[in-house]
Parts: structure tokens; sequence; C-alpha cells
């Protein structure tokens, strides 16, 4: 009796595990975002800002929700490091991609390392949230005007390619996925936003492709 009850308590009480991995070009925030989130929910608060570095790697982060837990994942940004960030797709539920609104010399980079993110076969279905990053500054670009910027250089790179007469790969998936793109306003400084895009992350991984892919193979 006590172990179907004990049973019955932990499949009530279960918790189902999901990963998010956050991408982005050094210095968009990332371990900001990451530190401000375990502030937030989380009875330890994270590293306050002055204690924070570059990532040369990776940091982990969990908290727990409804019925939920969110592992996050920040790796470091650096051109060097960006290249481990593809052995985290194949196991990730959401992707979150920070871009520093603040840093207008660097956007086109940043659409550029964001556009090998986006059309990374592994991640395809996986929910993807792009977060304009340093809101709390006056000089960053708001919402509205990194959805524009971003979409002026989607124009620009098919045009492009176009002439260049390569093959349309924007086609699909990917190309629905540019236009249900979620582009969210942060200042993981200040923490504003940042609860909004953990509610948009804990809803999308409850339905995303790959959790109901691996609850078929299990
Ligand atoms: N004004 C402002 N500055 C921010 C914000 N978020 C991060 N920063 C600053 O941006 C700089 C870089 O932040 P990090 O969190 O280390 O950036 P990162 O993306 O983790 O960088 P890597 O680890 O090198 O990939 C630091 O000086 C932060 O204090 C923000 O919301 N507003
Ligand atoms: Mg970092």
């Amino acid at each position: 009796m006590y172990h179907l009850l004990k049973g019955l308590h932990e499949y009530l009480t279960r918790k189902e595990e999901f990963s998010v991995i956050i991408l982005g070009l050094d210095g968009a925030g990332k371990t900001t975002l990451l530190e401000k989130i375990k502030t937030l929910y989380n009875d330890v608060p994270g590293l306050t800002p002055d204690k924070i570095g570059p990532t040369v790697g990776q940091n982990m982060g969990k908290i727990t929700l409804p019925s939920t837990i969110l592992q996050f994942w920040d790796l470091g940004g650096q051109r060097g490091i960006r290249n481990i960030w593809h052995r985290y797709y194949d196991d990730c539920h959401a992707v979150v991609f920070v871009i520093d609104a603040e840093d207008r010399e660097r956007l086109v980079e940043g659409w550029e390392v964001f556009d090998s993110v986006l059309s990374a076969p592994q991640i395809l279905g996986v929910p993807l949230l792009l977060l304009a990053n340093k809101q709390d500054s006056p000089e960053s670009l708001s919402v509205e005007e990194i959805r524009t910027d971003y979409d002026e250089w989607y124009r620009n790179r098919q045009e492009n390619s176009r002439r260049r007469y390569d093959e349309d790969e924007n086609s699909g998936d990917r190309g629905e996925r540019i236009a249900s793109l979620d582009v969210m306003g942060i200042s993981a400084l200040e923490g504003t936003g940042v609860r909004a895009a953990v509610d948009w992350l804990f809803i999308r991984v409850q339905n995303s492709r790959r959790r109901e892919d691996q609850n078929r193979g299990s």
C-alpha cells in the first residue's frame, strides 16, 4: 500500500524537464539574462552583473514552474566558441536568441549568426524566441525596429542569393518559422520583460514538436 501511494504521489507531483539554450553574440547579455532568471525564480539569487565575465564554455541554471522544470544552457557567444552550439541542438526544447539592441554596429553580424541558427536542421521544429535586450538603454532599438531590421536584412539576403542563382533554401519550415517569429523586448539588467519571456517558453515547450516526438519514442 505504501509503495502504491508513494508511486501515486510521485506520479501526481512529477515534473517534466525541458532544456532551453540561450544563444547570441558575445556581449549580447545572455549570462546577465540567465542570472536574472535565477534571481526572479529561485530562492538563491543569481550573480549580480558586476560578477559576470565573458562566458568561455557554458553556464547552466534551473528553475521550477508548475509541473515543469526549465533547464537553461547559456553558451558563450565569442566567435571561437560558437562552433560548440550545435552540440546542444539535438536535445533542446526551445532556443532563445539574444540580440544586443543597443549595438547597431553588430546587428548584421548578429543576423548572420541568427540565420545560421535558424537554418540548423536539428532545431527546425523547436520554438525559437528572439529577445531584443538592453531595452533600458535609450540608445536601444525597439522591438519593432529590431523586427524591421531583421526583415530588411533577410530580404536583402534573399535578393542576393537569387541574383547568384542560388537555390531558394528558405522554403518550407524555415519560411514559416520566419513569418511566425516572436520577438520580445527585455532588459536582462533590470529584469523588464524577463517573466514574459519565461512564460512564453513555459507555454511553448509544452507544445513543442520535439516533446511530441520524445513521447512517441518512449
Ligand atoms: N544596459 C544594459 N546592459 C546589459 C544588459 N544585459 C547585459 N548587459 C551588459 O552587457 C555586457 C555583456 O553581458 P553578458 O551577460 O556578459 O553577455 P553575454 O552574452 O553572456 O556574453 P558572452 O558570455 O561573451 O557570450 C555586460 O556589461 C552587461 O552588464 C541590459 O539589459 N542592459
Ligand atoms: Mg556569457
